[in-house]
């Protein structure tokens, strides 16, 4: 589709012997975000990783314009090295760890304590950390705000509309509540095969 960055046509995903939705497209442009919606179980995690290039569409095709940042309940981050090793492991390959990010997310204090130990909040926000330092066009979010407390939910929030502010493009895949201006649903159970 003509000046979409992310786009989607006629997509079908099939999960074992399940096909889960079908006849899904979309499209999105600079600037343009989604939240997909729907029951435990339908397939949004399955879009993004489709969306990602990480599965394949069981039908359908995908066009991608630009790198893809996908953060997930896995925040690629080594879980025996102490935070800030950690996010320089990344930062050797992009800017995640960045001073300005690392403050602004709260993580300067922690950057000494293994990953392992840190709390499910923290390593969602360690998680932004990392993908802020990408600088990845396409942002992929699956589940973004889970373990995040109420001003991190809000901080979240923020750090996504200056993203999409900016020219970038959000799909996020979740059940919450997620407040961003211009935030258009997708209703899986719309394509549920
Ligand atoms: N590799 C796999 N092989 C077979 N089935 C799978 C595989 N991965 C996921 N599934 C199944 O596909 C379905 C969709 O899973 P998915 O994680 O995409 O759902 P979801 O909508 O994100 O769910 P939730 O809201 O619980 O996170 C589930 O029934 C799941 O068990």
């Amino acid at each position: 589709m003509q000046g979409a960055v992310v786009s989607a046509t006629d997509l079908a995903c099939r999960r074992g012997d399940r096909l889960l939705f079908a006849g899904l497209s979309l499209a999105l442009g600079k600037g343009g975000a989604m939240q997909v919606a729907g029951h435990n179980g339908i397939g949004k995690s399955s879009l993004l990783r489709i969306l990602a290039g990480l599965a394949p569409a069981f039908e359908g095709t995908v066009a991608v314009d630009g790198a893809v940042g996908l953060l997930d309940e896995r925040p690629a981050l080594d879980p025996a090295l102490p935070l800030g090793r950690a996010l320089g492991f990344w930062r050797q390959l992009d800017s995640a760890g960045e001073e300005a990010h690392l403050k602004r997310l709260g993580l300067t204090t922690l950057l000494d304590v293994p990953v392992r130990y840190l709390s499910t909040g923290q390593k969602k926000r360690a998680a932004f950390a990392r993908l802020l330092g990408q600088g990845a066009k396409v942002w992929l979010l699956d589940e973004p705000l889970n373990g995040l407390d109420g001003h991190a939910v809000e901080l979240a929030e923020a750090i996504t509309a200056e993203h999409c502010a900016s020219g970038g493009v959000t799909v996020i895949a979740s059940h919450q509540p997620f407040r961003l201006p211009g935030l258009r649903t997708l209703h899986l159970s719309e394509f549920a095969a």
